[in-house]
């Protein structure tokens, strides 16, 4: 599999405008009014990674993400368009996000995406898939294509060929 670089059909990378004043600041994560219309969040989760530490490469069947960086830490977000009928299949995307970048990534089925955590502190990332993981009440299996476990696969192959912090 050889991938290039460039955008991907379905992928919107959104900053965040911050409202600041004196007490601090607040920003706006999603609206309907701005969300195409055939994304929906379902649930939202938090969860905090480690300096270093790499989650996924996972994709999904029928999920959608949208994922949130506003810090505390720093991530380099990569993702791989793995949709054979995509005008844009196996382009490849790069960004920083976090305290630095804060912004959302939305991220459709069938591309599949890993970030890694670039800061010296552990880094923040909030979630607003539109599924429920493991459906309601958790009763379904989850829609979730684990890539990680395998080194020879190509899409940890090439992130680890361009992982510049250890
Ligand atoms: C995602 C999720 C996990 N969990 C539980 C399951 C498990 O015990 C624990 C950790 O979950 P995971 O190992 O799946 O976490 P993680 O490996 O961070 O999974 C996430 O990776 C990123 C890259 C994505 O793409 C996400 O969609 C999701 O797949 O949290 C929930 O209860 N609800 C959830 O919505």
């Amino acid at each position: 599999m050889e991938f290039k670089k460039g955008p991907i059909e379905g992928v919107m990378i959104t900053p965040f405008k911050k409202f600041v004043d004196e007490r601090g600041w607040l920003a706006e994560i999603f609206r309907h009014d701005d969300l195409p219309a055939w994304f929906r969040p379902e649930m939202s989760y938090v969860s905090v990674t480690k300096p270093g530490v790499l989650r996924g490469p996972h994709e999904h069947v029928d999920q959608a993400d949208l994922f949130c960086w506003v810090g505390p830490g720093d991530f380099k977000l990569t993702l791989w368009d793995n949709r054979p009928d995509s005008p844009t299949y196996l382009n490849r995307m790069e960004v920083a996000m976090g305290v630095n970048n804060p912004g959302s990534a939305i991220i459709p089925k069938g591309v599949v995406h890993c970030y890694r955590c670039i800061s010296a502190e552990p880094g923040l990332v909030i979630n607003c898939p539109d599924r429920l993981f493991m459906g309601k009440g958790k009763a379904e299996p989850i829609d979730e294509i684990r890539h990680e476990d395998d080194p020879e696969n190509p899409f940890v192959k090439d992130e680890r060929a361009r992982r510049v912090h250890a």
